[in-house]
């Protein structure tokens, strides 16, 4: 412990030099931004554990692996305090070996999500009266079991059942998700000091307060982030909502995890109700149901398409216009300029490509690389590439696991075939793929002659880099095409050391991405520091992880209370006449 203090102290103590420094120096290239002081913050975040031989955290991580291997754990759906185990049961499997189970769990039918819409519209009155104190509480609690002794559960769980490597976990599992507890209560505390301006106070007091929204939010979470699943469900709880979480079926077992640990921590039974579902089932109960106050969305396009489109059928039966929040996909670029430094790119690029199969929203997946430069970046990304390993996440040497199930293998498989018989295409690097033990797909490197092509256009959300060459004097035109060639809008990154282009991509490629990086990769944003989202059909960019996404799940009050009644209709001039 008292170690890893004093390491987290000294890093501190980096951390706000560096950031001194970068004050001191000349203004940042996109405005003059006044960046605050580490210490006007209370709240910092969970560090990131190395896992290095012999750590503590490598220890205890591999004791729960090997209990976590051995158990097939009965997941229940939970409404309010009673559990349901109904149906055939369904098994959450571990990708890198789909023969073995790690959960079985069940899916509710039409009449339990309605009975879990009641539950929690009634738990969500109770609980708003709640005040924002014992909230606050609940949640340091949970965070603190998340960061001690559930850490170790959580990051298993994720591995096993995500496939996911040791740091993949720790930075999801761990790091992220006690982040999102820790700044959202930080958030609120700060958006609750904001109070409206009240003249004479003796006269007329104003004041502001937050509401929980009358009704129940639909969590509905994606597979690839324990962490977003747990920011999904609990953020809106926290700010007085009632909650109806279906967790995704391949990231059962985590998300679990998440929600014991909340009820440990003390949140009342009926506030977010634990409820795994068919998608389109849960989705037709939730849009049309009278009291449906928001749906707090992370995952693909089509799927929130889906209910935007269900929700704007339904609006008729509503008491609230319900809030729509998606987080959905991406075409991630990085787009490399000719003054760009080679190393950099590389391996950024194969981070930001091939950490975790590429299934963050954010991963690179296309990539504009001049000319003059192809050669010394197509080595280092070849060379690299045959250096990550591929297999079970027990093995700590593996860069990568395997791809969550057998509908991501066959799909990503299919834009490798694809690949493989179009002569504007070249698989360079990869390309083999293998489903016998687990959902495995080599780390893929493809150029092609066509910044068009569906690879260049199509989020295919897999361990897949597709690269177009231009001719270094294009650089213009090429730079216009990441913007108009897909609808998307997530994440971005431009690879420059001229400052001068610097600037102008931050113009011309001002609507590209909800979070941009200069001379980094696409991935990695961090709760507090790139509160996270996109435009475009990427999504409603609420920024999770910013100070502004918990407004969206509250629902304000105004209140002017006046102490000198008023007892006169006329206006004074007119007793002076
Ligand atoms: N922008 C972001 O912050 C962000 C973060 C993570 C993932 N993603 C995106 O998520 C996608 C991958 O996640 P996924 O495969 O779990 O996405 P998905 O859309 O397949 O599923 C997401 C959730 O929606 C549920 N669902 C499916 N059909 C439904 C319906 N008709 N009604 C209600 N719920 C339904 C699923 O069961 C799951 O729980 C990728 O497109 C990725 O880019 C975006
Ligand atoms: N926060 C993550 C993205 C989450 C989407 O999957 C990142 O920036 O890498």
């Amino acid at each position: 412990m008292f170690t890893l203090c004093t390491k987290w102290m000294v890093r501190n103590a980096r951390r706000l030099e560096r950031l001194e420094r970068f004050e001191s120096s000349a203004a940042p290239s996109h405005g003059s931004v006044q960046l605050p002081k580490l210490q006007d913050f209370s709240v910092a975040n969970e560090p990131v554990l190395e896992y290095r031989v012999g750590s503590k955290e490598r220890d205890e991580l591999k004791v729960e692996l090997g209990r976590i291997s051995t158990v097939i754990e009965e997941i229940p759906i939970v409404i309010g305090d009673k559990c349901y185990c109904v149906g055939e049961p369904k098994f959450q499997v571990m990708p890198h070996n789909h023969c073995h189970a790690l959960a079985k769990y069940y899916y509710a039918p039409a009449s339990t999500i309605e009975h879990a819409i009641e539950v929690s519209v009634e738990a969500q009155q109770r609980w708003d009266r709640t005040s924002l104190q014992e909230r606050i509480a609940i949640w340091e609690r949970a965070a603190n079991m998340m960061a001690g002794e559930q850490r170790q559960r959580l990051n298993a769980a994720t591995m096993m059942g995500q496939s996911k490597t040791a740091i993949q976990a720790e930075i999801d599992s761990a790091a992220e998700l006690i982040d999102f507890m820790r700044f959202n209560i930080f958030f609120l505390k700060e958006n609750a000091k904001y109070q409206p301006i009240s003249t004479d106070p003796c006269v007329t007091r104003n004041s502001l307060r937050f509401r929980g929204i009358d009704g129940f939010i639909a969590a509905i979470s994606p597979f690839n982030f324990t962490a977003i699943g747990g920011n999904l469900a609990y953020t809106p709880a926290l700010m007085g909502n009632g909650v109806v979480w279906k967790p995704s079926d391949t990231a059962i077992l985590s998300n679990w995890r998440i929600f014991n640990i909340m009820r440990e921590a003390g949140l009342p039974p009926g506030v977010v109700n634990f409820v795994p579902a068919d998608g389109p089932t849960f989705g037709n109960v939730i849009t049309s149901s009278k009291y449906l106050s928001g749906v707090n969305f992370t995952g693909s396009v089509p799927t929130f398409n889906w209910i935007w489109k269900a929700v704007g059928d339904n609006l008729h039966r509503y008491q609230n216009y319900p809030r729509l929040i998606g987080e959905c996909g991406g075409k991630n670029y990085h787009f490399v300029h000719p003054s760009a430094d080679p190393a950099t790119v590389i391996s950024g690029t194969i981070r930001s490509a091939f950490e975790y199969c590429g299934q963050k929203c954010s991963a690179c997946s296309r990539m504009y690389v001049p000319r003059s430069l192809w050669g010394e970046i197509c080595c280092g990304l070849l060379e690299e590439r045959c250096r990550l390993k591929v297999g079970d996440p027990r093995d700590f040497s593996i860069f990568m696991g395997a791809v969550i199930d057998d509908k991501a293998f066959d799909r990503i498989s299919g834009y490798i075939n694809y690949a493989l018989n179009n002569r504007k295409t070249k698989i360079i690097g990869g390309g083999c793929y293998d489903n016998r033990v687990g959902y495995f797909i080599e780390p893929t490197i493809i150029e092609t002659t066509d910044p068009l092509d569906k690879l260049m256009t199509e989020e295919i959300f897999g361990p897949v880099l597709t690269v177009y060459v231009y001719e270094d004097k294009e650089v213009t035109d090429i730079l216009r095409l990441i913007g108009t060639s897909t609808k998307f809008a997530l994440t971005g990154a431009i690879f420059a050391q001229d400052k001068p282009f610097i600037q102008f991509a931050l113009e011309e490629l001002k609507m590209t991405a909800g979070n941009f990086y200069i001379n980094d990769k696409s991935t990695g944003s961090v709760v507090g520091q790139q509160p996270f989202g996109g435009g475009r059909m990427s999504g409603t960019n609420d920024k999770a992880g910013g100070p502004n996404y918990v407004m969206r799940w509250t629902t304000q009050q105004s209140i002017k209370e006046t102490f000198v009644p008023l007892r006169d209709v006329n206006y004074p001039y007119m007793n002076e006449s």
